[in-house]
């Protein structure tokens, strides 16, 4: 289980995070609603070690993480798919996959065929340059290769952002069936209301750098959570 403990977090003298405690469990996704600019991507860059925090603990399975380097984060089994994607134009799809192999120990370095049975079009387009992609395609590929990673701990940054329905549900049917397999919590923040509603198990709503509701989604008031991510 990933326990993020009252963090704050600081850009200058600007607090992007006011105690915000969260968790998220393995076989459950944990979503993380609020408007732009509430602290969402903070938190997360938080969690993946990308900007320290200047207070509070971040846990992961009883492991204080929270002064760890990002790449001993990634090795102790968290994958991050940040906003945008990020994935190298220049080089070809299986070599963005290959990427994730360096937090690999030797013999752990294959792709798994799982992989190309969440996302067939990138089994397809193996030898395509990742620049060459489609928006929905390139997000594919940028979860795919966190996937390669054989994470415990998903980490997603708006998935669904500027990307076509049909892959939307693609993506949500692929979390939905890693959640299944019960070995990993996913933690996904999003914009986007009744897709997140619709795959996670617990939720958290930012407003203005902290968490002002939380909770199982069955518990979920609905009109709260809107009234809190629109503008
Ligand atoms: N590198 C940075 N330096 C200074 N301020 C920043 C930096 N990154 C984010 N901020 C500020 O911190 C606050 C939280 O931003 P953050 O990106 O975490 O929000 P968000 O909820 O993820 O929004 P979005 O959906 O637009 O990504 C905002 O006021 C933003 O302007």
């Amino acid at each position: 289980m990933l326990t993020v403990d009252r963090i704050d977090l600081f850009y200058g003298a600007a607090q992007a995070l006011r105690s915000v405690s969260i968790k998220a469990e393995t076989g459950r996704i944990l979503t993380v609603l609020g408007r732009n600019g509430v602290g969402k991507s903070s938190l997360l860059r938080a969690i993946v070690g990308q900007h320290m925090v200047a207070s509070g603990a971040i846990r992961w399975n009883d492991h204080d993480v929270t002064r760890l380097p990002s790449h001993l984060r990634a090795r102790s089994g968290f994958g991050y798919v940040p906003q945008g994607r990020e994935i190298f134009p220049l080089l070809t799809v299986r070599e963005n996959l290959m990427t994730g192999f360096a937090a690999l120990k030797r013999a752990e370095r294959v792709i798994d065929d799982e992989i190309f049975s969440l996302f067939p079009v990138l089994n397809d387009m193996l030898g395509r340059r990742g620049g060459d992609l489609s928006g929905g395609q390139q997000q594919q590929l940028a979860i795919a290769r966190a996937l390669v990673t054989k994470p415990k701990l998903l980490i997603l940054d708006e998935p669904t952002e500027g990307i076509q329905p049909s892959i939307i549900k693609d993506i949500g049917r692929a979390l939905v069936h890693l959640r299944r397999r019960g070995d990993m919590a996913i933690l996904v923040v999003e914009q986007y209301f009744e897709w997140a509603r619709d795959i996670c198990d617990d939720y958290a709503v930012m407003d203005r750098g902290a968490v002002v509701l939380a909770g199982t989604r069955e518990a979920m008031n609905e009109a709260d959570v809107r009234g809190r991510m629109t503008v």
